[in-house]
């Protein structure tokens, strides 16, 4: 095998994910077929999984650390309402300095795993103005601003082992796991907070200004983060079901009379009150998806 690191602009082999992957399952009994990432504030998914075992991202070598507040930084394997998963307490973000390829890479070892369908999470600013703080956004499709101005999470060498040199994007969220994800909500008397639309992928670190919000807004997003989209787009490039569901934790400024300013605590703090909602709807469609 090639040297760890060792590798070309587009990451790690195809042989050294297999190894890592290898080299994780050497923690755990679990072998997950669903994997969950969790946004910021949104990891207290974790403490429903049954015989949980938990691995520390510095016990993985090739792991990077996560940096954000509301990011735990594990990796949590049980069972999820009887389904085999795996849960990533922390995600990684381009803007903490990482390259693309590499804030998606747990997504390659997670198919490396065994995981065929992956269930993204994150906290967004709502840039549609009928959302409200508080609402879930089921994601229906996503615009990849990195990626159409030159810094998609798949640039670079590509081995076909992991997904075509050409992927199409088109269907990347799953529509039966979208369909069933509406039906629970209803279900669970969340129709008022429930919507569907577009996730936008900005770099960040920086909240948008006035005027970045309007043009988003003009571009056909509802919602606006700055993550989901480099895991999704390599989640569809290795073939996996992928369902993502966004919570506003804010709404973005479109207009020049307000004095607010987003910040992360309010992000956090959203979090906190809402997340309770957001993970019911994902362990109950984690409980009816086939896998
Ligand atoms: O990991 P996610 O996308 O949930 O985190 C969001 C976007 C930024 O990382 C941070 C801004 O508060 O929250
Ligand atoms: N903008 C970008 N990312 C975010 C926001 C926002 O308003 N809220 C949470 N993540």
């Amino acid at each position: 095998m090639a040297a760890l690191g060792d590798m070309s602009s587009s990451g790690y082999s195809f042989d050294e994910i297999q190894s890592i992957a290898n080299n994780i399952l050497t923690f755990t009994k679990h072998r997950p077929k669903v994997g969950i990432i969790c946004g910021s504030g949104l990891g207290g998914l974790a403490d429903q999984v049954d015989d949980a075992e938990v691995i520390s991202y510095d016990q993985i070598p090739e792991f990077p650390v996560s940096t954000v507040a509301g990011h735990a930084g594990k990796l949590v394997f049980g069972y999820l309402q009887g389904k085999p998963v795996v849960l990533m307490r922390g995600r990684f973000h381009y803007y903490e300095g990482y390259p693309m390829w590499k804030v998606a890479m747990p997504v390659r070892v997670m198919k490396a795993m065994g995981v065929g369908t992956l269930v993204v999470t994150n906290a967004a600013g709502g840039v549609n103005p009928e959302f409200q703080t508080g609402d879930l956004m089921i994601i229906k499709d996503h615009i990849d601003l990195p990626g159409l101005t030159g810094e998609c999470v798949l640039i670079g060498r590509n081995d076909e082992r992991f997904g075509p040199r050409f992927p199409a994007t088109v269907g990347t969220y799953d529509e039966d796991l979208r369909n069933l994800a509406k039906t629970i909500s209803v279900e669970l008397g969340y129709n008022s907070i429930m919507r569907e639309g577009t996730y936008i992928m900005i770099g960040g670190p920086t909240f948008e200004t006035v005027a970045e919000s309007r043009l988003l807004r003009t571009f056909g997003a509802d919602a606006v983060g700055m993550s989901t989209v480099p895991e999704a787009v390599v989640a569809k490039h290795g073939g996996l079901r992928v369902f993502g569901i966004s919570l506003i934790t804010d709404m973005v400024a479109l207009d020049y009379n307000t004095t607010r300013a987003t910040t992360h605590e309010e992000v956090l703090a959203v979090g906190q009150k809402r997340a309770g909602d957001l993970q019911k709807i994902v362990s109950n469609l984690v409980a009816r998806m086939t896998v």
